[in-house]
């Protein structure tokens, strides 16, 4: 029992480690989110697009393309959301390098978004001065070599001119293709400007302080503007995002190589599982073939132990019969015994009582039988015997009774008798059929009986009834033995007539009921 309920414990187990183990590798063979991943390498793609054209938008605003810098800040919304996405997208990517990588993405466009915030400033200032410095220096030249330089001596406007054509070359180089050199030669040219213009009106020396003016900013600026630009450059956004780009690639990859390894897994795992179950389902088999072999037999076994039930049972009620019969009637002539005679006898009394009828018991005793005996031997006496029940037995009436009290004795029990006179017929036929007996088993017999009768119309609850009646047919038969023999003598307390009414009668001292 305990080794049953312990395999039963241990297959079980069996079962929920398969099915877990089946579940696990179904799981990491499942189709990685495929769309998921494109919109991943979409998003990556659109950021690196987006950072592109931001690079090239500050390059048109370098060469004064852009002026109002809306293109500078158009793409930042979207490249937030774009950030955004990558960054709940970077679980997929597995792993602490992608994080790194995203993080180097985000802090380059981060740091890219302040760099460009300075590069406008400082590009819309050096814008300004680009716009203003090239007319008014044109404007000046003309002026000074003009109206502006009539009363001035001829080489101070030489001078001025010329200190003002080095300045709008060289600014204008500079510009283009700033360097040292070109920037110390700018610094003379302003130092010659600002030094001529000294002989002129004071408009034009205003003038040349504002050209100079502008001349400074546009040195500075555009040395400034151009170290924002290397520092853009310098940020990488691009590579960052070219980095981050092959890491989530390179992921998706070995999810897929993983995912084709446990498909293997998975496929491998499900035909051991089915070999398991096709070994199952044999055992099954033949645990069910073996419990109908079994359950055959039994049904064999039960159909033929209830045959032999049903056999012993009509062979018990056949032996339970035959002791019944034994019990109550005579073996030699199949007439009832003397104790079924008597409780025959107790119910008719009962029902003489109640009904006001009359019950005649007649002791039969043969006359002359030892004498068969003594000369034909006891075989002969027993055919006799026989001879004498079915004769008088077939002068009876269905309902009389002929018993068998032992030896050559028997009794005849009548019911609802009429009177004395239907008695002595019933006796006289059976006396003439006992004396009709003249052979028996070959050997001639003579055979006669004494008879004695006695009546009485119910017993009236009084105990003994029965035997005092049988007595007095007993004693009567004595009377007819004495008599003569081969006749029937009448009990002289037999009572042949009507009954008296219970309530009248006193109890006599040989518990009959008195006569009327
Ligand atoms: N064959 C045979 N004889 C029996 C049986 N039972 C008793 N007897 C014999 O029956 C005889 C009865 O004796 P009795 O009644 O004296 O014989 P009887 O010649 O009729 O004499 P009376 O009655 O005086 O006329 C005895 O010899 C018993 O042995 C039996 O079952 N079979």
């Amino acid at each position: 029992m305990l080794r049953t309920s312990r395999l039963r414990l241990a297959a079980a187990a069996l079962l929920i480690a398969l099915t877990a183990i089946l579940g696990y590798l179904y799981n990491r063979t499942q189709a990685a989110d495929i769309d998921a991943q494109n919109r991943v390498m979409l998003n990556l793609r659109e950021l690196e697009k987006l950072d592109a054209e931001w690079t090239v938008n500050i390059l048109r605003s370098h060469i004064g393309l852009d002026t109002d810098y809306v293109s500078l800040a158009a793409p930042l919304p979207r490249m937030r959301e774009l950030l955004a996405q990558l960054s709940s997208a970077l679980p997929m990517a597995r792993g602490p390098r992608a994080e790194r990588a995203y993080g180097e993405v985000a802090r380059a466009l981060h740091e890219k978004t302040a760099l460009v915030e300075q590069f406008k400033a400082q590009n819309a200032e050096l814008r300004k001065s680009l716009i203003y410095f090239p007319p008014a220096v044109t404007e000046l030249k003309s002026d000074v070599t003009g109206i502006g330089g009539a009363t001035v001596a001829a080489p101070r406007v030489l001078a001025l001119d010329a200190a003002l054509n080095g300045l709008l070359t060289d600014v204008l180089r500079f510009n283009l293709a700033p360097d040292d050199a070109l920037a110390r030669r700018i610094e003379t040219d302003i130092a010659l400007t600002m030094q001529h213009k000294n002989a002129f009106s004071p408009a034009v020396r205003e003038s040349a302080e504002a050209i100079v003016a502008h001349a400074r900013v546009i040195l500075r600026n555009r040395l400034l503007e151009n170290q924002l630009e290397a520092r853009i450059a310098a940020l990488g956004t691009t590579e960052a995002l070219d980095r981050l780009g092959r890491l989530f690639d390179k992921a998706f990859d070995q999810g897929q190589i993983e995912k084709q390894r446990f498909r293997t897994f998975l496929f491998i795992y499900s035909g051991i599982l089915l070999l398991l179950l096709i070994y199952a389902a044999r055992r099954l088999r033949r645990s069910y073939t073996i419990i109908g072999v079994v359950n055959r037999s039994l049904q064999a076994a039960n159909e033929t132990l209830e045959q032999r039930v049903a056999q012993r049972t009509a062979e018990l009620e056949a032996q339970s019969a035959q002791l019944q019969q034994l019990a109550l009637h005579d073996s030699l002539t199949g007439l009832i015994n003397y104790g079924q005679l008597t409780r025959l006898l107790d119910h008719a009394l009962v029902r003489a009582t109640r009904r006001g009828t009359i019950v005649v018991v007649m002791f039969i005793d043969l006359d002359g039988f030892k004498a068969v005996n003594d000369t034909w031997g006891h075989a002969t006496g027993d055919l006799v015997l026989k001879a004498v029940a079915e004769r008088v037995q077939a002068r009876l009436r269905k309902e009389d009774v002929l018993a068998r009290l032992g030896g050559d004795e028997f009794v005849i029990l009548l019911e609802e008798v009429s009177g004395r006179e239907g008695a002595e017929k019933v006796a006289q036929l059976a006396l003439a059929a006992i004396r009709g007996i003249k052979e028996a088993g070959g050997h001639p017999v003579e055979i006669a009986a004494s008879i004695g009768i006695s009546a009485t119309c119910g017993d009236w609850g009084v105990e003994g009834a029965a035997d005092a009646l049988l007595a007095e047919a007993d004693q009567a038969m004595y009377l007819a033995k004495q008599a003569g023999k081969s006749r029937w003598s009448l009990s002289p307390k037999a009572q042949w007539d009507s009954c008296p009414d219970p309530r009248s009668i006193a109890r006599s001292g040989d518990g009959r009921a008195p006569a009327g």
